[in-house]
Order: structure tokens, then sequence, then C-alpha cells
């Protein structure tokens, strides 16, 4: 389907190439093309299990158009329109509890409820949040510190709530796009909220610009041996890791299963992370929480089961099934023109729930990609690499993966991505970047997942650490994530000198107020919405009985 999709679009774009020769249109004219927004020959390394991809026909007249046309039409149709933020957090809540009950898979296994919240898991989570947050501000947990009097009081506490992070848009919003992705099966708007803007002089930077996809992709021109590790992959069954589970149930239990192939891979890479005590499990639907404190992205990674396997990915050892079914609405908005725009959902995400995969295109170092491509390889990675002899592939596809592993890879969503390229980094980030392997072991198979750290309520902004070395290049002083921990904060002298433990309560006193926020206006007028429709149905029932009862007597 997606070959066909690209011929269909190669051959409009040359019928939009020759009908450009014939026509004095300016707008068609294709020169205004940068060389990555042509259309470029794409192997597609993944197939959804049901394509959430399916572009729908407005998405290739757009993707078919020049930046300047694609501007152009932002331009023309965007628009005011007036949000109620309280009423779209009630309906959304709703709307994900339908989904998830009208979904055999998701229906005995998932809850949008805090399931971090007043556990004992909050303050293990937020001891890592913690490290973190003092290694971000270039501070070791063990160094001398200037004693600050800090403790949990009214005074702190009205000081610490200004960094609660739930953001709350303005009544009007300009709305630019109705839908980044073109797909009725994930509509994500995307708004404006910049205060200085109206709809006759907005501003739509390139960064907005891109192709969406949800499928990583390598491209063979460029990257040849990478696409040619895809084929061999595909040539010998020996090259694919599949399971060959099955069960009458929705879901199959291969996590665990000590037959499922795909399982026992799982379970060798969570050998390989540091915290051996208690390790991050990589299931379906068991909150992923992480257990180790530093160098986390590189040592933590999973195996998932696949559409390859008998049990087509419906099972318990497969973290990408829940960000398959697209379950959390999510909005770009943009409220601040220095950080761009950044991305957040209307209904509460409990911790440890996988929340979006980070696609584009699998390719080596672009130094004009940099701002946007993420790491994924670390050459002679050895854990990774005794695994080939683990999984016994052929000797020619043992010997180029040892070649590719030897190299930097990276995840590239500049021109071709999915909306995980418009999140923001924050010092104090409520995301995660896991990598997930599918299939097979290249860097081709990798995914790379973002799941919630801790439970993210309704309208927070969704973030993740860029990472230390392009924090302290990109930001300097100027990094604009507005947490307490960021170094840049306006209170930066008290909350840079706190002990691992203050630092903890701020976390755990944040996470308060706003599950009691939640609880209050979210989940208490659903409630009560509810109740009320219950005792309406109850009251009707009732006159129709008495009316019943009128006649019969
Ligand atoms: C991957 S993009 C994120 C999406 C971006 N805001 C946009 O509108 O396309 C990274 C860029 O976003 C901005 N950005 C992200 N996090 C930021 C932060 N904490 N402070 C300042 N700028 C930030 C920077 O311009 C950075 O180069």
């Amino acid at each position: 389907m997606f070959l066909k999709l690209f011929f269909r679009k190669k051959k409009n774009y040359f019928r939009a190439l020759r009908k450009q020769d014939h026509s004095t249109h300016k707008m068609e004219n294709s020169d205004k093309f940068t060389d990555h927004y042509k259309p470029v020959l794409i192997r597609k390394v993944f197939t959804s299990r049901e394509p959430p991809f399916n572009p729908e026909l407005d998405f290739e007249k757009y993707t078919m158009s020049s930046i300047e046309n694609r501007r152009a039409h932002i331009l023309d149709t965007c628009e005011i329109v007036e949000e109620d933020e309280q009423r779209n957090k009630i309906d959304s809540h709703y709307a994900v509890e339908e989904k998830i009950h009208k979904d055999p898979e998701l229906r005995q296994n998932v809850e949008i409820f805090p399931r971090a919240g007043g556990d004992t898991k909050l303050s293990s989570i937020c001891g890592v949040l913690c490290t973190r947050a003092m290694l971000s501000q270039g501070r070791a947990k063990s160094a001398k510190l200037k004693k600050v009097e800090f403790e949990i009081n009214d005074e702190t506490r009205q000081s610490l709530l200004k960094y609660h992070p739930v953001y709350t848009p303005p009544k009007e919003r300009i709305l630019l796009m109705p839908n980044l992705t073109f797909n009725s099966k994930e509509v994500i708007p995307v708004y404006s909220d910049v205060p200085e803007e109206n709809v006759d002089n907005i501003e739509i930077p390139d960064s907005l610009l891109f192709d969406y996809t949800d499928v990583n992709f390598v491209n063979p021109s460029a990257e040849k041996e990478l696409s040619d590790a895809v084929k061999l992959a595909n040539s010998d069954k020996l090259n694919v890791i599949r399971c060959n589970c099955c069960s009458e149930e929705n879901i199959v239990p291969c996590y665990e299963n000590q037959d499922c192939n795909c399982y026992l891979l799982n379970d060798l890479m969570q050998d390989h992370q540091k915290y051996k005590s208690e390790k991050t499990k990589f299931t379906t639907f068991d909150p992923i929480y992480l257990t180790g404190k530093e160098g986390l992205y590189g040592k933590h990674y999973g195996f998932s089961c696949s559409e390859l396997c008998a049990c087509k990915g419906n099972c318990t050892n497969n973290s990408l099934l829940i960000i398959e079914k697209k379950l959390f609405p999510l909005e770009v908005f943009r409220n601040d023109m220095n950080m761009g725009f950044s991305v957040r959902s209307s209904v509460l995400i409990p911790g440890g729930t996988p929340i979006m995969e980070f696609t584009g295109e699998i390719c080596r170092y672009k130094n004009e990609t940099s701002d946007y491509s993420y790491q994924i390889t670390y050459p002679g990675d050895k854990d990774i690499i005794k695994l080939f002899d683990a999984v016994c592939f052929t000797d020619p596809y043992k010997k180029t993966l040892t070649k590719l592993h030897k190299r930097k890879w990276y995840i590239d969503p500049r021109y071709h991505g999915n909306v995980a390229r418009m999140a923001c980094h924050s010092c104090s980030a409520n995301m995660e970047l896991f990598r997930i392997f599918q299939k097979s072991l290249s860097p081709a198979h990798i995914r790379l997942v973002l799941v919630a750290m801790l439970d993210i309520y309704p309208g927070t902004p969704l973030t993740f650490d860029y990472g230390h070395d392009y924090v302290h290049q990109r930001f300097r002083d100027n990094c604009g994530c507005r947490s307490f921990v960021c170094a840049n904060g306006e209170d930066a002298d008290v909350y840079t000198k706190l002990t691992e433990k203050e630092f903890q309560d701020c976390y755990i006193e944040l996470d308060k107020h706003q599950w009691l926020e939640w609880d209050e206006k979210v989940y208490g007028a659903v409630w009560n919405e509810r109740n009320k429709a219950k005792e309406a149905e109850m009251a009707r029932s009732e006159n129709e009985e008495d009316e019943h009862a009128v006649v019969l007597d």
C-alpha cells in the first residue's frame, strides 16, 4: 500500500511539474521546492498493524505543494475559534473512556486514572527526577551544598505552585491547522495562542510545514548499506525475530512465556540495565517505570512482538500497542514565539504509559538536522552486538549489522516526521525516550517511544529531556522550559541549592496539587454529570411507571 502511495505521489509530482511548464500560476512554481520537500524514494521499514496513517486526499495535495504554497494555504484557512478548556477536558475524558470500552484489546487492560499518584511509586519516580534535575543543573548529588532552609510550608508552597505545569489557553485561539496528520484516525489540531498574534499577522515557520509520517523510513540512495540490511533481514527468515504464540483471548500472553522468541529477547535486553534489583520492564500494559537514574537511554531498551508474529502484536509483549491505538487526544500549540510549538493532551495520561512514537528518517548525522534528530545507536555497543550470536542470524547479516552498529544512527524528523518532533525540552521532563526493537536488530528496526514518566494531567505540555550536551550547547542561558528546576528559572537561586530530599518534596507537592485539581474539576465533574444523568433517568422511569399505574387504575 505504501509503495502504491509513493508511486501515486510520484506520478502526481511529475504531473504537477508538467502542468507547471504550461501554467502561469506562480504558486504552482515548483522551483520553490527545497530538495527536502521533494518526495524522496523511501523504503518503509514498518507497516502499522492497522495503518493509523492513512492519508486522505488533502494530504497528497498538501505534500505535493511547495512550502510557500503550504504556508499560503495555512494563512488562507486559519481562523479564530472559541474553546472551553474545562468542557474539552471533560469531553475528552468521556471520549477516551468510550474508546477503551469499545476496544476488545484495551477494555480489560487500560484505565485512565492516576497510577503513580498517592503510590509509593511516586516517590521513587520523583527520586529519579531529582537526580536528573541536579545533573541538568550541572551538579552532582554528592556536591556540597550551601544550606538553604527549605521546607514545604504555606509560603514556599505558594511560590512553588507558580511552577505547576498545567497550561490553560485563552478562550479565543487561532486555529492554524485543523489536523496536522491529515488523517481522521488521529486528529491533531494546531493553535497559536501568542497574545500579539491575530489572523492577519501570523508567522508560520518552515518547521511547521513538514510532511507527516508515522512510520520510520530509510532513503536507499542516501543510506544504501542500511537499506540493504533491511532487504537482507526480509530475505531470510533466520534474520527476523517473530513468535508463534497464540491464544483464544484478545490479548496473547507472550510476556514471561518461555516459548516466545520475542519475549526471550526482550528479557535478555533487560539484563543490560545497570540497576539489576528493579529492572524497567517493557510490557504492553504494565507501566514502564524508570528504575535507574543516569545513562538510562543507552541501557534501557526492549524487544516487542509485531504483526509478523502469530500473535500479530496483540499480546502482552508489545510496548507499541497503546501508541498504535492513538488513544490520547493531542494538540500542538504555541504560546511563546521563542519556544515555538509544543504538544499537550486534554486527558490525564497515567505514569508509565507509552504516549507517542518519535518517527522520521533513519540516517547518519547531518549537520543541518541536528536540531531535530535523535541518536539511536552507540558505536560499538557490545551488549547489542553480543545479541547477534544469541539469535542465530545468518553470517552475512551478522557482519552487516556489526558494521552498521559501529556508526551513530539518528532518527531525523525534520522534513518527514510526526507530532513528537514538536515536543519541547524541559529540565523537568514528563516523558522519557526508550528504544524498542521490533522484527530484527538493525538500526532501522529501532522505534523510539515516549513514555509518561509520572501522571501527566490534562493540559500539561508534553516534554522530554534533549540531553545534557544539546541543552548546554543550544540553550545555555535561554532555556524556556519554565520548570522550577531550570537553572534559568527566576527562582533558580533557591531551587539549584535544594538537596535531593527537598527536591523530592517539591515534586510530590506539585503532583498532589495537580491531582486535587483534576479530581475536583475533571473527574468530579464527570461523576456529577453521570450521577445527574442517572437520577434524571430514574425520575423518568418512575414517572413512566406512575403514568402506567394511573392507566391501570
Ligand atoms: C525539536 S524542536 C521542538 C519543536 C519546536 N518548538 C518547533 O516549533 O518546531 C526544538 C526547538 O524548539 C525550541 N525549544 C524546545 N525546547 C526549548 C526550551 N526548553 N527552551 C527554548 N527553546 C526550546 C528550540 O528552538 C529548539 O531548537
